[in-house]
């Protein structure tokens, strides 16, 4: 059997995402190892999560005098400095520069919570369900796409599953219910990627 592959993980938040992947790695379901985790966000939960795995985890915080191509630029050394196979955004509420996706090209990956072509950004889950309760759709969904470029929530779909609103779900129902289905399709997403 091949090495694992080396995944470097991007958070800024709570890194739920980045325990199902850590989770996967440690019981053998996903063929892989995350070499490092990497937050923007000295707070954010989810490098906690790392440490608690054994696994490095870095604050890379933007500081306001550094530009973003900059500050991607540095970030991309940072990066670099694991020998990655994978880039893997989880949670990372940053848009990235080509001079930091040029350094990994066809190796970024990002999971948002929506369906292809809408609800690019940020908020798309509390924004989902606001267009529900318009009576503009019934369905949403989350996404795993590669990030080739510097557009958003854009790039070649990897993995893609629907989600029906449930009538009068609250928003936190909801919400706990794309979380799930994140955790779940990420995982399934990256084996298909790491087993080519
Ligand atoms: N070039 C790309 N970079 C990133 C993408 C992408 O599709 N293309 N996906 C994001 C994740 N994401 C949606 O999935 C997303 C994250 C953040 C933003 C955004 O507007 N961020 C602001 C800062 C917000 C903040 O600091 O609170 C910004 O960068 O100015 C949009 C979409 C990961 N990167
Ligand atoms: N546009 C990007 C975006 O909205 N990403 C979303 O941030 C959350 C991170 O949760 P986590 O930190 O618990 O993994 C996830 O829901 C992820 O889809």
């Amino acid at each position: 059997m091949s090495a694992p592959a080396r995944l470097v993980v991007l958070i800024s938040g709570s890194g739920t995402n980045l325990q199902a992947i850590l989770d996967a790695c440690k019981e053998g379901s996903l063929h892989a190892g995350v070499a490092a985790v990497i937050s923007n966000r000295r707070e954010a939960y989810g490098l906690e999560r790392a440490r608690q795995a054994g696994v490095p985890a870095l604050a890379v915080p933007k500081r306001k005098e550094v530009d973003r191509r900059d500050y991607d630029r540095a970030l991309a050394d940072q990066v670099a400095e694991f020998e990655p196979d994978w880039i893997v955004l989880a949670g990372w509420l940053r848009l990235l520069s080509m001079e930091f996706l040029g350094r990994f090209p066809g190796r970024v990956v990002n999971i948002h919570p929506a369906l292809p072509g809408t609800f690019p950004g940020l908020d798309a889950i509390e924004r989902a369900y606001a267009a529900w309760q318009r009576g503009e759709i019934d369905h949403s969904g989350v996404m795993v796409h590669l990030v080739p470029d510097e557009g958003v929530d854009a790039g070649p779909v990897l993995g893609q599953e629907r989600i029906d609103f449930q009538p009068g779900e609250p928003l936190e129902s909801f919400e706990a219910r794309v979380h799930e289905l994140e955790h779940r399709l990420y995982v399934d997403t990256l084996r298909r990627l790491v087993t080519g």
